[in-house]
Formats: C-alpha cells, structure tokens, sequence
C-alpha cells in the first residue's frame, strides 16, 4: 500500500481494503481485538468509554461494548450534531435505546442532550480508522469530527484524557501518513494483528 497517494485518494483506496474483507475474516477480527483490549488496562480501569457502531467494512468493537456493559461502565457513542453541522456529541447509551439514522446513514442513539457529555469527560475514546502509520497519526472519513471533538488537546498537551486509542484491520497500516495540522495524534492504535 502506497502512502504517497493524496488523502482523499489512499481514503478510497483503505476504504476499499477494509470493505472487502470477507464476513468470516470480520468476525475473527472482532474477535481477536476484543481479546486484547479485554486485557488491556486501558480498558479494563476506563469506566466512561465511547465506541462506534462499525459501517463501512470498520472492525467491529461490539463485542468489547456488550463486555463493558457488562462491568457496568458507562458506553457513549457519537451523536452528529444538527448545529453547527460540524459538530459531534458523544452521548450514553441508555436500557431501551431508541436509534435513529445520521446523515451518512449510520446509526446512532436518538438525541437527548442530557445524555450527552463533554469530550474531555470521557476516559478512553475508541476511534474509528480508515488508516493509519506507526508514528500514531491517522486518516478518518475526512469529516473531521473527531479531530475537531479533541482540537483542545493540541492546546493542552498534558491533558491525559481521554486516552484515544484508534482501531482498525491491519490492511489499513500505511508506512506513512502525510500530517495535517489539525490532526489530534492518537495515543495507540490497536488491530487485530498488535498494538502500535
Ligand atoms: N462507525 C462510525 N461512526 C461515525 C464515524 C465513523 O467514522 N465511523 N464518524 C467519524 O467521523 C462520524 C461520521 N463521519 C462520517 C464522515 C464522512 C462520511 C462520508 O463521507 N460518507 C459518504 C459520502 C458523503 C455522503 O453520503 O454525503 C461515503 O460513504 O462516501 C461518513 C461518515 C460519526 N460516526
Ligand atoms: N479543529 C478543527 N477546526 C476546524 N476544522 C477542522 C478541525 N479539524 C479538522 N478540520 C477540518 O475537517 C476536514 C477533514 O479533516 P480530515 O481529512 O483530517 O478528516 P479525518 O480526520 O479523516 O476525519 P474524522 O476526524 O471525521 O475521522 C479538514 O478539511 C479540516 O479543514
């Protein structure tokens, strides 16, 4: 895999990789990353975590949510923002949770903004990849939700909270990535292959 290609052109190509994995290669994937992080004291001392529901051929952290739901921890997801549109809550998931689609279609907790909490209130962020290099920067849908959610932490470096940690399929490793200035570097980056 190339990492000279523009962002948007290694964005279709990784986003390609991920969704032509086969179901039965999903399923040991998912499996394999809930193993370690299920071990990993970054998950097991976070009480506050945010997940993703995977879309797009992401890997699959559904089973670390129900294994945290399970201690009782507290599971946000992101919630897209009506206003400004650039906006991304983080929002606790409730008994009964009501769904509704976003505007790229994926699915998300219905809004209820008394559910919803600051960013740096969060423990442990596990952010969705499209790709990544060993030097911890990342490439996203290219939204910029994420990176806009934690902007703050370029300004409060010693800000330890929360910890992000990306995930994603080991197709998705690039030698390198090119660095934009908006980019929030991640603290780890975990596959289903390793921890980087
Ligand atoms: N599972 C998951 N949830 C997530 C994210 C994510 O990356 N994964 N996000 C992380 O930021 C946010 C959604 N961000 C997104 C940003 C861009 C596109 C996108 O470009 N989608 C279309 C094209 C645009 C369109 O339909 O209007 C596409 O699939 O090509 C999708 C989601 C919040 N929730
Ligand atoms: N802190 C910020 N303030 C304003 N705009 C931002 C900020 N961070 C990112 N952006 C804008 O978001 C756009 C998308 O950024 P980028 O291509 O890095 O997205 P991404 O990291 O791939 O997506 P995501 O964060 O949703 O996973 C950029 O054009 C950039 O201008």
């Amino acid at each position: 895999m190339t990492s000279s290609a523009s962002r948007p052109a290694l964005r279709k190509q990784l986003r390609q990789a991920r969704r032509a994995l086969s179901r039965a290669q999903q399923h040991k994937a998912a499996e394999r990353l809930k193993r370690q992080l299920a071990q990993d004291i970054r998950f097991l001392r976070a009480r506050h975590i945010a997940f993703y529901l995977a879309n797009d051929g992401e890997i699959d952290p559904a089973r670390l949510l129900q294994l945290a739901s399970r201690y009782r921890k507290h599971c946000y997801l992101p919630v897209l923002q009506r206003w400004p549109a650039t906006g991304m809550a983080f929002q606790r998931l409730v008994k009964g949770q009501r769904w509704q689609r976003n505007r790229f279609g994926i699915c998300e907790p219905r809004t209820d903004r008394r559910r919803q909490v600051k960013a740096w209130r969060l423990q442990l962020v596990l952010l969705p990849l499209v790709g990544f290099d060993s030097a911890g920067n990342r490439l996203g849908m290219g939204g910029g939700f994420y990176d806009r959610a934690f902007a703050y932490r370029r300004r409060q470096r010693h800000t330890v909270r929360p910890r992000l940690l990306g995930l994603a399929h080991q197709c998705q490793q690039v030698p390198q990535l090119p660095f934009a200035g908006w980019d929030v570097p991640l603290d780890g980056v975990i596959t289903d292959r390793g921890c980087y």
